[in-house]
């Protein structure tokens, strides 16, 4: 089942562009990371989803309901992570959550408690206390704390140490345990290729391409380097050399093209050593960025 379907989904602030024509789609009980720079179009997207900001044209449903006219009732069951928290300063850990928590209809303190602990969160502190990642903190226990069916997570990691993290992850592979569906922006490439099994890239507000995490890093591009027996200048003609670079003897090529076609090619030449790897995420995000 399908529990979010953007179908050309179009936002536009006066004459700012902020999102163009997406169209994508988030099956159930998926961890789905949404990947692009900095004003790619990532709030926007999440925002227009939750209807604090109304479409442009286009449309989109999550659990099949219309996030316009069911956006109420899409809310229930929906844990939402905005990127920057704003509270109530002068208001305790506790009496936020616990208020938070009036607006659904399912509330567990017990769950409230054990989310705090994991992550080591004083509910007793003042808000105005705490700092930027502490009230992260808050903001993700606020998030869970209604068991969502969709958790929305903006730049979920951003304030939150490297340990804190790794807890902040745990907690989500075990929300997807219960069959709860995660989205998930970011614009930190590896956090997205540990924790997500689909990504969709962004780039100024239009959707570059939809993937698994297994095909972008497996797939097509590999990271190759070639030492040859002498430095004269080598040159290889083939189609698919996305990036070549040429230090003394050595030649390291991005390479998308066929492998047998590169080996025919390099048979020819004085190889003295070859190695062919799997390039990291940001070198298969820069490769679809460059074009
Ligand atoms: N309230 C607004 N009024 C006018 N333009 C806006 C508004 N909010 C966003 N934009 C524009 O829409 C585009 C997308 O912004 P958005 O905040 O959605 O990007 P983002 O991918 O979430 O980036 P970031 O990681 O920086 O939050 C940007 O060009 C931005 O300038």
């Amino acid at each position: 089942m399908k529990i979010v379907d953007i179908k050309n989904l179009t936002k536009t602030y006066n004459k700012n562009r902020g999102i163009i024509n997406l169209t994508f789609s988030i099956e159930e009980g998926e961890i789905f990371g949404f990947i692009g720079p900095n004003g790619a179009g990532k709030s926007t997207t999440i925002r227009t989803l939750l209807n604090f900001i109304y479409p442009t044209s286009g449309s989109a449903t999550v659990f099949g309901k219309d996030i316009v006219k069911d956006s109420k009732e899409i809310r229930q069951n929906v844990g939402y992570l905005p990127s920057e928290i704003h509270y109530y300063d002068d208001m305790r850990v506790i009496d936020l959550l616990k208020y938070s928590a009036g607006f659904y209809k399912k509330f567990n303190p017990n769950r409230m408690k054990e989310l705090a602990e994991r992550l080591d969160l004083d509910l007793h502190k003042k808000i105005e206390d705490l700092s930027f990642g502490n009230r992260k903190k808050v903001g993700i226990v606020q998030a869970l704390l209604h068991g969502p069916k969709l958790l929305i997570l903006d730049e979920p990691t951003s304030g939150l140490d490297p340990l804190m993290q790794n807890t902040f992850f745990e907690l989500l592979l075990e929300e997807r345990k219960k069959g709860t569906t995660i989205f998930f922006s970011s614009h930190i490439l590896s956090e997205v290729q540990k924790l997500c099994d689909r990504v969709a890239i962004i780039k100024e507000g239009e959707l570059v391409k939809v993937e698994t995490i297994e095909n972008l890093t497996k797939k097509n591009l590999k990271y190759i380097t070639i030492t040859f027996e002498q430095t004269e200048p080598m040159d290889l003609k083939l189609d698919g050399i996305v990036k070549k670079e040429v230090n003394g003897n050595e030649m390291t090529l991005l390479y998308s093209g066929d492998m047998k076609a590169l080996l025919n090619q390099l048979n020819a030449l004085p190889v003295k050593d070859l190695l062919i790897q799997e390039p990291t995420l940001e070198e298969v995000f820069m490769h679809y960025y460059e074009k």
